[in-house]
């Protein structure tokens, strides 16, 4: 989730930079005007002083003396440069900055420190890209282009103490408990993942006295008989394990991978089990849907070996079960296998000290605010206890488990939902416990400023690459000036860029027309990150740009209208709602709200949209097909017309309709026919079996005996993104 709100930053941060570079060429060309107009003035001093750049005692006489020949006029205006410093740009600084360094601290090309070295005693000539400048000179190009100087505090800010709130190293074996097992359902697209969940949930209900209201938190525990709990995480299976494990959160001890008897491995199967090999997670099988008929488990069996998925029968070590999620057949063997191999795996965790867990959703709930559901991995969380989880911490005021039953205690491997935040923490975000609120904020603060340094190093990175590409593309040009004066050089510049006209706002509106701007709405933290990590796999930005505005969790808002209306963007809501009010704001400002509550019925609506911003393909539909038995020609007046004696083999031939030639395989001619005859007769249709003469309106073609004439119209069809979010 922060991955995806910094990207969105990025794009914002990028579109600054676009800005300010435009700003920067213009500012860049008034420039180069000063300086044609006063290159006569310029070159006078720079003969008079041709020493060398780097200030020794020599240079400093000359620049005291230039100093002196500075007119009361250009006094003045200096001074009132120094007076209006408030609204000038601020430039970082250091000590022994190359000329390169420098132009990119001011933003501006390299040519931009020359030119403002030019009046001065420097000699531009041998000074280089890499070569070190004075302060006297830094001072002075700064001044020189309108700007502020600021020393670099570099060094003060890297020396900065590091805040942050790490793990506890591993624990004494001897404090070590056993613990249950936490377990992902994972598996292909309707193999019956939700059906299972929902059937292990239901046993869980039904097997507690009161009964009660499953409340989704992202995670619930499965009490057996033998007194043995599991914990399954129940949200959208592939995409929050992967963004915990992306997060390097391993919450997962077990996978149970379902596969449909009825229809074997599947992509979406292969992949799962891909995760479980790249966590090294030990797999359960459930062969579903064995109530149906036409279920084949051995099949299943067979087809994994492939994947060195090796069941016990086939003398591997995966156990497999077969069941039915939806008649509840054999759930209890399941979670019996799933504790066997919990057993081997020997689970134990230690449920003293402070504690560490991970974040599995954060969503708000009416009247409680933000909530975040996490697992405990060690210590024993209480209430009181203050937590920091990414950027956000809080006090715990409350906890509640799956049955929303308030709760005191959350010992290792337990859901638990926790509230108290004043943040939301994202999932996969590792939990610790922090000894008092001071230090909570400290640390929040800490990372806080860590982001902000990460998002300023970006910035540098892309200024630097802008510059790069700048500099590349300046080398060019130089090369092509040759072995010109640099103000000969500067004075063709100028005029080059003189005639490229900026891009007009209104073409450049055009320009942006096939971008789909989207703004993203869930009901958890969770389900929003499923879907921005689908978005993720999106790779056809050649056919329509997908510009990710804003994405949320809560119900539509009048703000992400706000959003969709400027950015003319479409708002896309997971298990969310927009009230009647927003709904008619909407409409009034012509903005899309497309409510879903299954993922990939949303990802296939985006698909939708998207292709309806393709430009329509024009397909070609045959009519009918002939092929040329005779070749002869006719005499009309002085021309001599070729005339294709021909049999129709399928279809009908229509005289008014497109025609193409083929020979070999290829396409020769493709236009429409001067005459179409039956015998002696001009005819519009000649049907299959039927023979006819015919000619076209280019005469240059010779028929051969053996070409294909096809008779085609040609039809708009619209067109569909290539985009495959893979299911
Ligand atoms: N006959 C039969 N149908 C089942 C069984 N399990 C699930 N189904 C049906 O299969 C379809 C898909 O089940 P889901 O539980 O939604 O599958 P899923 O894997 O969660 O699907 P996604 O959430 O789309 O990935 C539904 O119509 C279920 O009723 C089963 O054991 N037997």
């Amino acid at each position: 989730m922060n991955q995806k709100i910094l990207k969105l930053e990025n794009l914002l941060r990028f579109h600054t930079i676009c800005r300010q570079l435009h700003s920067l060429y213009q500012r860049r060309m008034l420039a180069q005007w000063r300086h044609v107009f006063s290159s006569a003035y310029l070159v006078w001093t720079a003969q008079l002083y041709p020493q060398p750049w780097q200030t020794h005692a020599l240079i400093r006489t000359a620049l005291s003396q230039h100093r002196l020949l500075v007119t009361k006029k250009e006094k003045k205006s200096q001074k009132s440069q120094l007076s209006s410093t408030k609204s000038k740009k601020e430039v970082e600084v250091w000590i022994g900055m190359t000329v390169e360094e420098l132009a990119r601290a001011m933003e501006k090309d390299i040519d931009c420190v020359y030119e403002s070295l030019l009046n001065t005693a420097v000699d531009i000539d041998s000074l280089e890209a890499h070569s070190h400048l004075d302060e006297v000179w830094i001072k002075e190009v700064i001044k020189k282009s309108g700007m502020k100087l600021k020393w670099s505090k570099l060094k003060q800010d890297k020396v900065r103490e590091n805040k942050d709130a790490v793990k506890r190293p591993q624990a004494d074996p001897a404090l070590l408990i056993p613990r249950s097992p936490v377990v992902t359902i994972m598996g292909h697209v309707d193999h019956g993942k939700t059906t299972l969940l929902d059937k292990l949930r239901k046993t869980q209900v039904a097997a507690m006295e009161a009964g009660g209201i499953t409340q989704h938190i992202g995670a619930f525990l499965v009490s057996l008989p033998s007194g043995e709990k599991i914990t399954f995480l129940d949200t959208p299976g592939h995409a929050a394990f992967s963004a915990m494990r992306a997060r390097g959160a391993q919450v997962t001890d077990i996978i149970i991978l379902v596969v449909a008897a009825d229809d074997g491995v599947m992509k979406q199967t292969v992949e799962s089990i891909q995760h479980a090999k790249d966590a090294q997670v030990p797999i359960v099988l459930a062969i579903n849907k064995c109530d149906k008929a036409e279920a084949d488990p051995e099949k299943v069996k067979k087809e994994l070996l492939a994947y060195d998925v090796v069941c016990e029968d086939y003398g591997g070590d995966v156990q497999a079960v077969h069941v039915s999620a939806l008649t509840g057949d054999n759930m209890m063997a399941l979670a019996e296998a799933t504790i066997a191999l919990a057993e081997m795996l020997e689970l134990k965790a230690d449920p003293t000290g402070p504690v560490e867990g991970t974040v599995i959703e954060s969503f708000t709930d009416k009247g409680r605010g933000p909530v975040t559901t996490a697992i405990i991995q060690r210590g024993t969380l209480r209430k009181g206890s203050i937590l920091v989880a990414g950027k956000s911490w809080a006090k715990v005021r409350l906890m509640f488990d799956e049955n929303d039953k308030v709760i005191n205690e959350a010992c290792p491997s337990m859901p638990v939902g926790i509230i108290g935040w004043r943040d939301f923490p994202s999932a996969g975000d590792e939990i610790l416990e922090v000894e008092s609120e001071p230090r909570a904020r400290e640390v929040v603060h800490w990372r806080k400023y860590e982001q902000e340094q990460e998002k300023n190093k970006e910035d540098l990175e892309l200024i630097e690459e802008k510059r790069k590409e700048h500099q590349e593309a300046h080398r060019k040009a130089r090369e092509k000036y040759g072995t010109l004066h640099w103000k000969a050089r500067s004075f063709i510049k100028y005029k080059i860029k003189k005639q490229q006209q900026p891009l007009k706002p209104k073409e450049k509106a055009g320009g942006d027309s096939n971008v789909l701007p989207i703004i993203i709405k869930g009901d958890v933290d969770g389900s929003v990150e499923a879907i921005l990590n689908i978005m993720d796999t999106y790779d056809a930005s050649h056919e329509c740009e997908l510009e990710l505005v804003h994405s949320g969790v809560g119900d539509i808002s009048e703000n992400d209208v706000n959003l969709a209306e400027t950015f003319h963007g479409v708002i896309y809501g997971f298990n969310v709602n927009a009230g009647n009010v927003i709904q008619q704001s909407a409409a009034k400002k012509g903005v899309k709200i497309k409510l879903h509550k299954i993922i990939y019925r949303l990802i296939e609506d985006l698909q939708e949209e998207l292709s309806s911003r393709l430009p329509c393909i024009v397909e070609e539909h045959t009519i009918g097909e002939a092929s040329i038995l005779a070749t002869f020609s006719i005499t009309e007046g002085k021309k001599k017309v070729p005339v294709a004696g021909c049999r129709v083999q399928k279809g009908q031939l229509e005289k008014q309709k497109k025609f193409k030639l083929i020979r070999n395989g290829h396409v020769i001619w493709k236009g429409s026919l001067i005459s179409l005859k039956h015998h002696k007769d001009d005819i519009s249709v000649i049907k299959t079996g039927m023979d006819c003469g015919l000619s076209l309106d280019e005469e240059k073609i010779e028929f051969k005996v053996g070409d294909d004439i096809v008779c085609y119209e040609e039809k708009e069809v619209l067109a569909k993104t290539s985009w495959d979010p893979g299911f």
